[in-house]
């Protein structure tokens, strides 16, 4: 049984809050996009609203990448969103820190510096040992309560992911009860459960594609994006030096996982039976017959939607993770477009992926029972592996 906000007396309590909201950074190092910050927006004005002195700990990219930033900007738009005063201190766990979040009024919220400025953070415990780390006992003193809204950090056994509760009582926030509530029962979702699996993280997908298929989750797999090149691929068609290159890149040690799962589950495997490529500047569908092509292959094209469209039609549910093709160039959005219209037939829908919501937003698409706000975290939920935090607030 997991705690929720309406198990903790929330007045006057200080409350460290572990959101995600990893965003795409600009140019300019500031937020890209903030529909993750919106997406905490409840659990953050509920808290500060019944009198919490609200401290955020989150973290943003990983260490190297040219996303890798403060959270100051994340700390501005919260205070764009929020009805509370929103500070940010360059600090997480030290004296400077502490100091900040004994000073704070209640109602108020205090974002601390990107979790992964500090090295331990970026390593994964067993929650004992997080306990033991420099940020959870450099902070945990200074808090009353413990709550985890990261639902899309949740994979990762992280000291601020994992380590809080074993010091302080635990509980899950609004994000983290919603997505729970939405991906925890996946096996008793309507059927037949059709799972549209596309995108580029295709090591990934051929996982999720093994697990629901050898368990019997999945009544269909319908392939897109590199994932789908991948299995057309591994199938005997050449698909032309490109779209082969890509696929190698991309499907890493897993291609004879994919030849298994296509020998074993011919019939509720489905491959694209056309493509789309960019030829003198424009969008050209090629039959699959008519691989290769020197072109890479960036898109389904119009008769795999179709068919497609044809199992979904009588789907139960129907779970999405990748997008169909390289839907930030207009002219191979069709297949993305055409295949999750195509999806929202199925009684129950559900999306995972930070590019897919990306790409629903993109397209203006509706009708979808539940936008995750995860990827990775949703794709082991969707293959009903457990989660670190989750067993943590356990
Ligand atoms: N045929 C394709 N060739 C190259 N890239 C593709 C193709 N189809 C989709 N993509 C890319 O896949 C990316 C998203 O994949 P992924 O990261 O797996 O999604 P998510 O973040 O939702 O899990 C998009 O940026 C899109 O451009
Ligand atoms: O964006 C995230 O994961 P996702 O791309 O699987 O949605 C989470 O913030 C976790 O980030 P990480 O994959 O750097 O640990």
């Amino acid at each position: 049984m997991i705690r929720t906000l309406d198990d903790l007396d929330a007045q006057g309590a200080a409350v460290g809050v572990r959101v995600d909201i990893n965003s795409p950074i600009g140019a300019d190092g500031t937020l890209d996009d903030d529909s993750r910050l919106r997406a905490h927006r409840e659990t953050l004005a509920e808290l500060a609203d019944r009198g919490a002195r609200v401290v955020v700990l989150a973290h943003q990219g990983r260490p190297g990448g040219d996303d890798f930033t403060t959270l100051e900007s994340h700390a501005a738009r919260l205070g764009d969103l929020l009805p509370a005063s929103v500070e940010y201190v360059d600090a997480t766990f030290s004296a400077a820190a502490r100091e900040r979040v004994e000073g704070l009024d209640d109602g108020t919220v205090l974002v601390l510096e990107n979790t992964r400025f500090y090295s331990e953070e970026v390593l994964q415990f067993p929650p004992e040992d997080a306990a033991e780390t420099h940020l959870v006992r450099g902070l945990a003193p200074v808090l009353d309560a413990y709550v985890n809204d990261a639902f899309a950090a949740a994979h990762r056994a992280q000291p601020s992911i994992v380590g809080f509760p074993v010091r302080l009582s635990g509980y899950a926030g609004r994000v983290m009860e919603r997505e729970l509530d939405a991906l925890g029962n996946i096996g008793e979702t309507p059927t037949p459960r059709v799972y549209c699996l596309g995108g580029a993280k295709v090591d990934d997908s051929i996982e999720v594609a093994a697990s629901v298929l050898d368990s019997g989750l999945a009544d269909a797999v319908l392939t897109s994006g590199v994932v789908g090149n991948s299995f057309l691929h591994v199938s005997g068609v050449d698909l032309g030096a490109e779209s082969t290159r890509v696929v190698n890149d991309r499907a890493g040690d897993r291609l004879a996982q994919a030849e298994r799962l296509l020998s074993e589950y011919g019939d509720r495997l489905h491959l694209p039976v056309d493509v789309a490529v960019e030829r003198d500047g424009e969008r050209v569908e090629v039959a699959v017959a008519d691989l290769p092509v020197e072109e890479p292959a960036m898109d389904i094209g119009s008769a795999t939607v179709d068919a497609y469209a044809d199992v979904l039609e009588d789907a139960g549910t129907a779970i999405l993770n990748g997008p169909a093709g390289v839907f930030e160039d207009d002219r191979f959005a069709a297949g993305t477009d055409g295949l999750f219209a195509a999806a929202t037939a199925a009684e129950y829908t559900i999306v995972g992926g930070g590019d897919t919501a990306a790409a629903i937003r993109h397209l203006d698409l509706e009708g979808f029972d539940h936008v995750s706000t995860g990827g990775g975290a949703a794709l082991a939920m969707l293959t009903g592996e457990s989660l670190p935090a989750v067993e943590a607030l356990r």
